[in-house]
């Protein structure tokens, strides 16, 4: 595949769906679906497939694909009013044709990058807690003018719980406010054909109000068995356990083996991670930036039969290690904007007597 021309090339899907393909000039390739701005694909310049897609992946929105790389905002998980994993995923993102210029990715030649905006819908479900000025304002003058009118005429009294009812429901209905926001993601394929993501969200609100989030790449790795992988790096840091109601403990040195489920955020994280793939032979490098945090999770065998877009035993084949930013939500005020970059690279595993050296990896 090697002396092929770099490409960037919009095609259609599954189900017609659109989707841009990158090509280097060495063959890796990755895909991103405009549906959920989702990368389902990256492959190696042999062709290799390095992200899980499950078979039963439902490729129909406004279900989320099931593999490859979600992006969670402005939501990570059940954990606020918002649905699983916030919106962005199940959303149609554009292609941005004119970005403000990313320095950082100036390396790369082959890349797309897409523009998530808020819609009507999106209005409807992240709103601002509180009301605007105007908005009070409003409230004020629907009882003034009914606590004058209460002083006429005392039968009025039901009329003002009425007239504030009706205030309220307008002001809930019609006139609330909502978070303005532009989400840019660019993803390009690196030299030695890495995957980078770049995500820049910034707060677009007119008026003034900060707004908070919480974020995820929910990166789906494709690997040979999960009782043959090791993940390092993030040895004695402290977890908190999904499965035991977000509790905080502290994990022990060891690499991080599988044997059963597991659900964990791991706090403040470094900026290396590597997944080791024994019988591949292969390590997954995520290096990180503006993501403190990191969510290991595989839903195991009893977990697997339960979702309809999984196969049984797919969980045998796939890890999820996220770079993430969730214990401490990012807050921007009106014209700030959040950055975080996830960089992966999948490097030959170094082989000694049996035993794998991550930490060649780790420190590389
Ligand atoms: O089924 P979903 O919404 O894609 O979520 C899958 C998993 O995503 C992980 O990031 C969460 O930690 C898990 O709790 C969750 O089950």
């Amino acid at each position: 595949m090697a002396g092929e021309k770099p490409s960037v090339e919009l095609c259609k899907g599954v189900n017609g769906l659109d989707k841009v393909v990158l090509r280097d000039a060495l063959g890796s390739s990755a895909e991103v679906y405009l549906f959920g701005g989702h990368v389902t694909s990256w492959r190696t310049d042999h062709r290799e497939e390095l992200l899980f897609v499950s078979n039963k992946a439902i490729f129909k929105p406004p279900k989320a694909i099931r593999g490859g790389i979600p992006i969670c905002f402005p939501q990570f998980s059940s954990h606020g009013n918002l649905e699983q994993h916030g919106f962005a995923r199940n959303k149609f993102w554009s292609i941005d044709s004119d970005p403000p210029p990313f320095p950082s990715d100036s390396s790369s030649k082959t890349f797309v990058d897409l523009i998530l905006k808020p819609t009507d819908d999106d209005f409807k479900i992240w709103p601002h807690r509180f009301l605007s000025f105007s908005q009070q304002f409003l409230l004020l003058v629907c009882h003034f003018v009914s606590c004058f009118l209460f002083f006429f005429f005392c039968f009025l009294i039901m009329l003002d719980s009425f007239l504030l009812q009706v205030a309220s429901t307008c002001v809930n209905k019609y006139l609330i406010f909502y978070y303005s926001y532009e989400f840019r993601l660019r993803v390009a394929l690196g030299l030695g054909g890495d995957l980078m993501l770049t995500s820049r969200i910034r707060n677009t609100n007119a008026d003034g109000k900060p707004f908070s989030f919480t974020f995820a790449y929910h990166t789906y790795f494709s690997v040979s068995d999960i009782s043959e992988v090791r993940v390092e790096g993030l040895e004695t840091l402290d977890y908190l356990d999904n499965l035991k109601e977000r509790e905080r403990f502290t994990e022990q040195g060891d690499a991080i083996t599988f044997e059963s489920g597991v659900d964990k955020i791991y706090l403040s994280t470094p900026t290396k991670i590597a997944i080791i793939d024994h019988e591949k032979k292969r390590t997954f490098v995520l290096r990180k930036d503006g993501l403190p945090d990191a969510v290991v999770w595989n839903p195991w065998d009893r977990k697997a039969k339960a979702m309809p877009d999984f196969g049984d035993d797919e969980y045998k084949h796939m890890l999820c290690v996220e770079a993430a930013a969730i214990e401490k939500p990012i807050t921007l005020k009106p014209g700030e904007e959040w950055k975080g970059r996830l960089e992966l690279s999948a490097v030959p595993s170094s082989y000694c007597s049996g035993q794998l050296d991550p930490r060649k990896v780790l420190q590389g």
